[in-house]
């Protein structure tokens, strides 16, 4: 991305409009085997419209997965300054040593079900502007991180599951979607990482000092990405986009990563077709923001975590659909008689 152009958002926008369709025969090769397979027909529920998903934005029937990728973005917030965060900014910084380590939440369900994990660390050392009071990107800056994230599905993958680490990120999530949908401030926040009485105030006051700061300018959601955003949702919306250039079905993981997709969703709804939400966050505002982008989550545990914890669970569901279609017998195969006899 060239900083110097004077329009750098524009490759992205053309990305946009020249998204691949779906890939409607190997949907309907996956309905047509999975008519002969061995159980009551519906009798898998939503996992048989998983592995439909999945040959629709694959563009293949067998639906595969065999290379599950897990990106953590991580970026710092100059907002923390408002004090609306529990936690120091440093842990940022020192959740992605933890990654690296194998130490984290993230790390153990990527073991677990044996997915690949990427982390990419966003210029932590330099945090994003506060938002109260400017723009928390140039627009250079913005366009160059959208890039960058577009590297998550560089090496292969089959399927993605888009996560983050930075911390204050539940605020600019909230700015986000209080910017794109409108409601009040405190309908938007949430406790985040444990912020409650004052610290809650706080967070509200400075999500509606933000939106107001920066109203105006909000047309455009690009633009309220750049005002109100942070790398990391800048780097997840760029990885949503370059997995639907690449084939691979997207998992979104909670509140933050769904705010970075909704970015998309404004700019065209259809954008996320090939995404789905892997679990509704405990954040409070996630279930509103899940209604908006017209989301039905997969799971729903309880959990308010991020680093792609949600979606790297429900990654399991996912392989599991696709081995339930393709290793299954048919009535035929297995000499099982069908409801007729
Ligand atoms: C130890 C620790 C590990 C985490 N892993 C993810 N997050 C999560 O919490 C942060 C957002 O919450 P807030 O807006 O309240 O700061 C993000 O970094 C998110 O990924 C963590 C937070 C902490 C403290
Ligand atoms: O739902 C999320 O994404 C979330 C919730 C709390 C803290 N960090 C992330």
């Amino acid at each position: 991305m060239n900083a110097t152009t004077g329009l750098p958002f524009d490759d992205f926008r053309r990305l946009l409009e020249d998204m691949p369709a779906p890939d409607e025969e190997a949907a309907a090769a996956v309905r047509a085997r999975d008519g002969r397979l061995t159980k009551p027909p519906g009798a898998l529920g939503r996992m048989e419209e998983i592995a439909v998903w999945l040959a629709r934005w694959q563009g293949r029937h067998a639906p595969r997965v065999e290379r599950p990728v897990v990106a953590v973005f991580a970026g710092n917030h100059g907002v923390v300054n408002q004090g609306v965060a529990a936690y120091p900014q440093a842990v940022t910084q020192q959740m992605v040593a933890n990654f690296q380590a194998g130490g984290a939440a993230v790390n153990q369900i990527c073991k677990s079900f044996d997915l690949g994990l990427k982390v990419f660390e966003l210029a932590l050392e330099t945090p994003t502007g506060d938002i109260t009071e400017a723009a928390a990107m140039e627009e250079a800056e913005c366009a160059a991180t959208m890039a960058y994230g577009m590297e998550a599905v560089a090496g292969g993958a089959d399927l993605l599951c888009i996560g983050e680490m930075g911390i204050g990120n539940t605020t600019i999530a909230a700015a986000i979607c209080h910017a794109l949908y409108g409601g009040t401030a405190e309908e938007w926040v949430g406790p985040g990482t444990g912020v409650d009485g004052e610290g809650l105030k706080r967070k509200a006051d400075a999500v509606r000092r933000a939106v107001a700061f920066h109203g105006g300018h909000l047309k455009d959601p690009l633009e309220v990405l750049r005002r109100l955003g942070g790398r990391e949702l800048a780097a997840m919306a760029g990885a949503i986009l370059a997995a639907r250039h690449s084939k691979v079905p997207v998992l979104i993981d909670g509140y933050v990563a769904s705010a970075a997709a909704a970015i998309l969703h404004a700019l065209d709804p259809r954008s996320l077709d090939h995404c789905l939400a892997a679990h509704c966050s405990a954040e409070p505002a996630h279930r509103r923001l899940l209604k908006h982008l017209g989301q039905e989550p997969l799971l729903d545990l309880g959990m308010r975590l991020g680093e792609g914890s949600g979606a790297a669970l429900a990654a399991a569901l996912v392989k599991a659909a696709a081995d339930l279609h393709n290793g299954m017998a048919t009535f035929e195969s297995a000499g099982v008689s069908d409801k007729e006899g």
